[in-house]
């Protein structure tokens, strides 16, 4: 059963606040005891008390009301909380948070209950991989009636595609020597950009196209060799073309600077703008947002091209003469975890078409979906399950940041060789210091926890385990 969540506030200081995910097991029923012992444990606090708004209290043994989503926690003190009437508006929307063993924090739930209650939205789901974000949280799926540009974030349709590099490499993969192959990439790529895009149904033409597709374009972003680990799902496995002796190559980059200039435009006079469905912009965005959807996925698919031109000396499996026009290679699964697209959901007894609006959230209706961990630990390939009710359609799409960037620069002087080599054997080639140390394997949660709390609530299962062999990030300094 769902989990609810009820922001926690201290009674003499509300400024402390935390939220408390409340399970919904028969067990638990003692509401009061549990809050106690968690606000002892947050606020250090001898905390007796549990207030509701407008001062009732919570008595033992009782359970909170379903609709109260706020409390006041005081040490024996009267009440200081709002007097009832006064409060913001409650959340019209549900929240569903999908977790259990991954690590959620306070901020990116907080985050995900203020988009709660913006006009529109209907429901808001952190995934397991939820974190915060600079203004709206990540690993999140959120439903509205209508779309704000913002909630899906500057990189309009990053995304992870798996591809084939080789079935059955003819030699010895050597990390280190497929590393050192991996040349050029950060270079314009010297094709037809314009006959690539061309296979994409994309004649446009953006400044970001010489530039920048074909790209990986650094940041969280990467491309990785990577070898099987483990089976889970024989069947399913030999159906998606997943071989035990295989050579992979997970490529993580979404639409470059051209999904930036997209939301650029949108917040040029307001920083959140919602479009009503039936306004007059609604349509003109939604041609933008697929445009770089579109421009994402072939930049995926060049990123990949070039990463096959480089190593396949590596591998011996030469022979293929196809144009450089287009893909060359095997595409497994290929899937955009920021975008917005409608589906049917019923919410509170009520089925319509929302727009679920996807910051760091993999599609659950489109097949396979790879959940990569980080760089120096497993990724997964899942199988999604169940009906998309309570997820809105949706997956985690990794495992999401435990600590935020500046937290991991301690400082400490840091030993180079220990970040481009991981406890996995595999090799990262990543020339900028900066990048090398915030994107370094701790930075992450544990995406087997990720994976196992999909799998407890129903949603996904894990069908293969990926090692990583080589990540690259950059070569340039950025
Ligand atoms: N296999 C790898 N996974 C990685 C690496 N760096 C990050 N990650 C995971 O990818 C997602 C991507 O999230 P996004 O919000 O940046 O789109 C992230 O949550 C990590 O779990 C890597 O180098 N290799
Ligand atoms: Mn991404």
């Amino acid at each position: 059963m769902p989990s609810r969540v009820v922001t926690c506030s201290l009674n003499s200081n509300h400024s402390k606040s935390f939220a408390l995910l409340l399970s919904s097991s028969l067990q638990e029923v003692d509401h009061r005891e549990i809050i106690l012992r968690e606000a002892r444990n947050k606020f250090r606090v001898k905390a007796s008390s549990v207030f509701l708004s407008g001062g009732l209290t919570l008595a033992a043994g009782e359970s909170l009301p379903e609709l109260v989503s706020q409390i006041w926690v005081g040490k024996g003190e009267p009440y200081c909380g709002p007097v009832a009437g006064t409060q913001s508006p409650a959340s019209n929307s549900e929240l569903h948070l999908i977790s259990g063993k991954s690590y959620l924090d306070d901020k990116a739930i907080a985050q995900l209950k203020t988009v709660g209650r913006l006009p529109g939205v209907v429901l808001t789901v952190g995934l397991p991989d939820l974190h915060p974000g600079s203004r709206f949280p990540i690993g999140c799926a959120i439903a509205a009636e209508g779309i704000y540009p913002a909630l899906i974030g500057s990189d309009v349709g990053c995304g992870i595609a798996l591809y084939e590099l080789s079935p059955r490499p003819k030699s010895t993969l050597n990390p280190s020597k497929l590393a050192s192959a991996l040349q050029g990439l950060d270079d314009p790529w010297s094709g037809s950009v314009a006959a690539w895009l061309s296979n994409y149904g994309i004649a446009r033409v953006s400044p970001f196209d010489k530039t920048s597709l074909g790209t990986v374009g650094a940041g969280n972003h990467f491309a990785e060799l990577c070898t099987v680990e483990r089976i889970i799902d024989d069947t399913a496995a030999a159906q998606l073309g997943v071989l035990a002796d295989g050579l992979y190559l997970l490529v993580h980059t979404g639409s470059r600077g051209l999904g930036g200039s997209i939301l650029a435009t949108e917040t040029a006079n307001e920083s959140n703008p919602y479009i009503p469905p039936d306004s007059a912009h609604f349509q003109e965005y939604l041609t933008e947002h697929d445009y770089a959807v579109r421009w994402a996925v072939a930049n995926r698919d060049l990123v990949a091209h070039r990463i096959k031109q480089c190593i396949m000396p590596s591998v011996q499996d030469v022979g293929d003469d196809a144009p450089d026009t287009q893909l060359d290679l095997k595409k497994i699964t290929d899937v955009t975890h920021n975008s917005v697209t409608k589906h049917p959901l019923t919410v509170r007894d009520t089925t319509r078409e929302l727009w679920v609006h996807r910051k760091g959230a993999a599609p659950a209706d489109q097949g396979v979906a790879p959940c990569p961990g980080s760089r120096g630990s497993f990724s997964w390939l899942l199988q999604p399950t169940g009906d998309g009710q309570y997820n809105a359609h949706s997956l985690a799409h990794g495992a999401g940041r435990r600590y935020g960037r500046n937290a991991l620069h301690t400082g400490t002087k840091i030993n180079k060789q220990n970040l481009t080599q991981t406890e996995l054997g595999s090799v990262v080639v990543c020339e900028d210091p900066d990048l090398l140390i915030e994107e370094q394997p701790d930075a992450y949660k544990d995406v087997t926890c990720v994976v196992e709390d999909m799998a407890e609530q129903g949603i996904a299962s894990g069908l293969v385990v990926l090692r990583p062999l080589v990540t690259y990030k950059v070569r340039k300094d950025r």
